[in-house]
């Protein structure tokens, strides 16, 4: 891929995850710089390499790449002060929730090319999940950056309508939490019956990671038939799921979704 100077605004855990997972593909440190006025966090970032910084504005004069990666609640508090800085030959890429390209643009006149991206933190082991959308002006160079870019720490796909990026949240940038929840469920339930943590742990994260891989390597079955492969007539798996039925599971997990796309899209009138 080509490499572009990149300051990323804001060193939280996302762009941990995008700025570790970009280092461990080889891309130059001294390409990157991260700005967070917490010195904790820039010192996270400066033992790997790259550049930091506590100055947002002259962080990004000689940036050709802008990653916005702070929280949404702040996004136009942290823009103000950008606004000043030329961003015509600049590409935008902002990984807030709920922020719309409308938005940024409002929030940064000057701005031309942006995208947006969801990822999720799995980045941070090469095996991160991002959707992008760009405006219709942004040159098929730029889009091939951002995508070349997401593609070195996971997969990606192209959105071509705005507004599906709230589906996109609950299906890749929040889901890591749900599995988590799962795993973590499952670790408990294990320990209760008296494993020790660790071998609760072994057995669900490889368990976790099996099923993921079943799900990879047989793209033409039905995820419906990966389970009924498991589960035999009258057996112990047939037993555990009947529980999850009696629950609803499908339903919470459905409205557990819609919620987070509702936050979103409130989120998208409220910042
Ligand atoms: N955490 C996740 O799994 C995902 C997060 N996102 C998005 O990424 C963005 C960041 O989220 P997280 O990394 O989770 O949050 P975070 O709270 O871990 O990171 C935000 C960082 O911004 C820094 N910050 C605060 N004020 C600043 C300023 N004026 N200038 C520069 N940096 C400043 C904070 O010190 C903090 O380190 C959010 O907009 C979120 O919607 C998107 C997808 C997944
Ligand atoms: O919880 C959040 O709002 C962010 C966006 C997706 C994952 N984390």
């Amino acid at each position: 891929m080509q490499h572009k100077l990149i300051s990323f605004i804001g060193g939280g855990n996302m762009a941990q995850a995008i700025v570790f997972g970009l280092l461990k593909q080889g891309y130059p440190a001294e390409l990157i710089c991260v700005c967070d006025p917490n010195q904790h966090r820039r010192d996270l970032f400066s033992a790997q390499g790259t550049q930091v910084s506590d100055d947002n504005v002259k962080a990004i004069q000689d940036a050709e790449v802008i990653l916005l990666a702070v929280k949404p609640q702040i996004m136009a508090d942290v823009c103000a002060p950008l606004s000043a800085v030329d961003f015509s030959n600049k590409l935008v890429i902002s990984i807030a929730a709920g922020i719309s390209t409308a938005r940024l643009t409002a929030l940064l006149p000057s701005a031309k090319n942006i995208i947006r991206v969801m990822p999720n933190t799995p980045a941070l082991v090469s095996q991160g999940m991002a959707g992008l959308f760009a405006t219709e002006q942004v040159p098929t160079a730029l889009k091939q950056f951002a995508q070349d870019l997401l593609s070195a720490v996971g997969k990606i796909c192209w959105l071509e309508q705005e507004q599906d990026m709230h589906s996109v949240t609950a299906g890749s940038g929040s889901s890591p939490a749900y599995f988590f929840l799962f795993m973590e469920a499952m670790q408990q339930a294990l320990v209760e019956m008296d494993l020790d943590p660790q071998t609760a742990r072994l057995l669900v994260q490889q368990s976790a990671l099996g099923a993921a891989q079943m799900v990879i390597d047989n793209p033409q079955t039905a995820l419906s038939a990966l389970r009924e492969n498991v589960t035999s007539k009258g057996g112990t798996t047939a037993a555990a799921l009947a529980v999850f039925e009696q629950k609803n599971m499908t339903q919470t997990i459905k409205q557990a979704m819609q919620a987070c796309v509702q936050r979103s899209q409130e989120m998208e009138s409220l910042f």
